[in-house]
This record gives structure tokens, C-alpha cells and sequence, in this order.
């Protein structure tokens, strides 16, 4: 049961669109339902029953936000509902239905993108505005209450919409910064780590062949002891730009320690690999200028195996790094062992190792 709550509490904090149907689920269902009752009560169906509806959609659009995950979905319907029927409501109570017309506004901003909820006001204020045109005195009791209607909604919707897209540029600033290592641009080891999980279920549900590349720069720390630090972080940023610009636009690539990188290649076998570590070596040889001359990159790499743990995938590229530096730097070493079907891999087991002396 604890765990349970944990998990709920966990979901709320970190799903944000989730938490926020999950409120206005809430506040529907508490704020309108008396209306629904009330209504029906008073023998005004029409309103009663659309209350209703809205309490019901309000509570199947928190259940599917929460079974399936797709908060999207159930905010665009819970917004198309929403705006349709308050407006039927404001339609049929004339002024008393139109304070329900500002928290709506509101509302649609939470639940949809802001150009959408900017939609979905437009055509509610075209509604009331034209049924009150076609049929005057129904919905507004005059042209100035009208007029002042349309003018204080427009400014809430308006000042809604800039603040809709202050917070969701904010959001997105801040979903790079979580994912981004500040210097280089490269994608940081919290990404990698979910990154590899990713790659090692993709390999284990659909079979697409994964690599990994981990590369170090050479002597790096002389660099830094006879240039600067200043100096030895253009060189990361410059070797991160070379590796970028030589590699695919799919492959992923990480900054996880200092001058350690990690290269994702998904959907590539190990000639894929093979190939595409030399190439960036040679890249690396001829493009990558420090301070003091050129400077050199060892590397280590593996294809997933079937069935093995993305840490152990890891290691064995590793493992290929350390042998790479200890052996002379400047290398490629590649551990050749072939993805075999539903193989058992010993973690532990030497990786076969095929040195590309370039
Ligand atoms: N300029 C700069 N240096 C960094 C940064 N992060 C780590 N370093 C330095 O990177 C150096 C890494 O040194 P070592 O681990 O000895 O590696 P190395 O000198 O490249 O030696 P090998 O890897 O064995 O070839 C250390 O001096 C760190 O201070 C950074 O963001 N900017």
C-alpha cells in the first residue's frame, strides 16, 4: 500500500500535465457536480445534463491520463468538451452561465498547447457573440455588456496566452539543460544512462543491432597543464563540433567524464562500427588541432549483445578504452565478439579483441 502511495506521490511530482488534469479533475468534479444536481433539481435538463457530462468526461479523462500515460489526448478531450458545452451552458443561462466563460480560458491553457487553447476561446466568443447577434437579449442583456465582455475575455486570453508560452519555452530551456553538458553541447551521463537502457530494450524487443564508441582524448591534461584550462576546453568543445559533424545525425553523442566521450550508434552491426571508428579517428588525426599540434583520441567499442545488461555493454567498450590507452594511445580496439541470438554473456568474460592499429 505504501508503495503504491509512493509511486502515485512519485507520478504526480514528475508528470506535471498529469498532476494538473488530475487537479482540474478534481475541481470539476467537486465545483460542478452541485451544479448538475441543482440544475436537474430545478428542471433545467439541458444544463443539468450538460454539467453532468462534464463531471463524467472530467473523470474518464483522469482515468485514461493515468491507465495510459497520454496526458495529451485526455487534455484536448477533456478542452474539446469543456468549451463546448460551456458555451451551451452561458447560451442557455445568459450572464450567470458567462463567469463559467474566464476559468474555462484558464483552464484550456493548462490542458491544451497555447495555440489551441487560443482556438478554443476564439470559437467560444464567436459563439455567444453570434448567438447573441442573431438572437438579441438571449445571451447578453445589452451591446455595452457585450462589448465589455468580449473586451475583458480577449485581455484574459491574451495575457494567459503570453504567460502559456513564457512557461512552456521555459520548460523546454530547462528539459535541455537537464539532458546537456554546459560546455560542449554533448549530451550529458544522465542522458546516456537512460539513452543505453533505451538501446538495450530496443536490441532486446525489435532485435536492432546497438553500438557504443567510448572515446578519450590523449594527454589531455598536458594541454591543460602547459596552456590553460581555457585552452584545453576549446579543445573539447572543437573535438565534441569535429565528432558531431563526422557522425550521423541519429548517433548520440555524450560527455561522461572529463575528456571522456560516448558515441550511440543505433541500428548498426559491428562492420557499422568498425567502419564508422576509423573514419572518426582519422577525423580526429587530421581535424583536431590543440594549442600544442594535433591532438589524438583513443577508442573502445562493442555491439550489445543479445539479452546483456546495458552496464555490462558498457564495460566491455571500456574495457577495449583501457586497453586502447595502455597499449600506446592513438588506437582503435573493437570488441569483436558478434551479437549471437539469446547467447548467455558472462559479464566477466575477456572481450576478443581485434586492435584497428590506424
Ligand atoms: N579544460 C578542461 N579540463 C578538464 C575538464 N574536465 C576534466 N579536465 C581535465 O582533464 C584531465 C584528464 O587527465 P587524465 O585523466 O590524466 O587524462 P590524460 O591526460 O588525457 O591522459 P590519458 O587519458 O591517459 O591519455 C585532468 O587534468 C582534468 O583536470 C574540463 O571540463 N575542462
Amino acid at each position: 500500500m505504501d508503495r503504491f502511495f509512493a509511486r502515485f506521490l512519485q507520478r504526480l511530482r514528475t508528470d506535471f500535465q498529469l498532476s494538473i488534469i488530475s487537479l482540474m479533475g478534481l475541481f470539476g468534479v467537486l465545483g460542478i457536480s452541485p451544479y448538475a444536481v441543482y440544475r436537474l433539481l430545478e428542471g433545467n435538463y439541458l444544463v443539468g445534463i450538460s454539467d453532468l457530462v462534464i463531471v463524467l468526461s472530467t473523470v474518464a479523462a483522469v482515468i485514461f491520463a493515468w491507465v495510459t500515460g497520454n496526458t495529451t489526448k485526455a487534455g484536448l478531450y477533456v478542452c474539446c468538451v469543456f468549451t463546448c458545452l460551456a458555451t451551451l451552458i452561458a447560451i442557455n443561462l445568459g450572464v450567470n452561465g458567462l463567469f463559467w466563460i474566464y476559468p474555462l480560458i484558464l483552464f484550456n491553457f493548462f490542458m491544451v498547447s497555447p495555440g489551441k487553447a487560443s482556438i478554443a476561446t476564439l470559437l467560444v466568443l464567436a459563439g455567444l457573440i453570434g448567438h447573441s447577434l442573431w438572437q438579441p437579449g438571449t445571451v447578453f442583456e445589452s451591446y455595452y455588456q457585450m462589448g465589455s465582455f468580449l473586451v475583458t475575455s480577449l485581455m484574459a486570453c491574451i495575457l494567459t496566452l503570453i504567460f502559456a508560452y513564457r512557461t512552456q519555452l521555459q520548460r523546454e530551456q530547462l528539459q535541455v539543460l537537464a539532458i546537456q553538458d554546459g560546455l560542449t553541447g554533448a549530451r550529458n551521463r544522465r542522458a546516456m544512462d537512460t539513452d543505453l537502457k533505451i538501446a538495450a530494450s530496443r536490441k532486446r524487443r525489435h532485435g536492432k543491432p546497438q553500438a557504443l564508441l567510448v572515446m578519450d582524448l590523449d594527454h589531455f591534461k598536458q594541454i591543460n597543464d602547459r596552456f590553460g584550462h581555457p585552452a584545453g576546453d576549446q579543445v573539447l568543445i572543437d573535438f565534441v563540433r569535429l565528432i558531431k559533424r563526422s557522425s550521423r545525425q541519429e548517433d548520440l553523442l555524450y560527455r561522461f567524464g572529463g575528456e571522456e566521450f560516448l558515441l550511440l550508434l543505433q541500428d548498426t552491426e559491428l562492420s557499422g562500427l568498425q567502419s564508422a571508428a576509423a573514419q572518426l579517428h582519422q577525423q580526429v588525426r587530421s581535424g583536431l588541432l590543440g594549442p600544442g599540434g594535433p591532438v589524438t583520441v583513443s577508442m573502445g567499442g562493442a555491439v550489445l549483445q543479445s539479452c546483456e545488461p546495458w552496464t555490462s555493454w558498457l564495460q566491455r567498450a571500456d574495457r577495449c578504452l583501457y586497453q586502447a590507452k595502455s597499449t600506446g594511445r592513438d588506437r582503435i580496439i573493437i570488441d569483436t565478439q558478434e551479437s549471437q541470438p539469446q547467447a548467455h554473456v558472462d559479464p566477466q568474460s575477456t572481450p576478443l579483441v581485434a586492435s584497428t592499429d590506424t
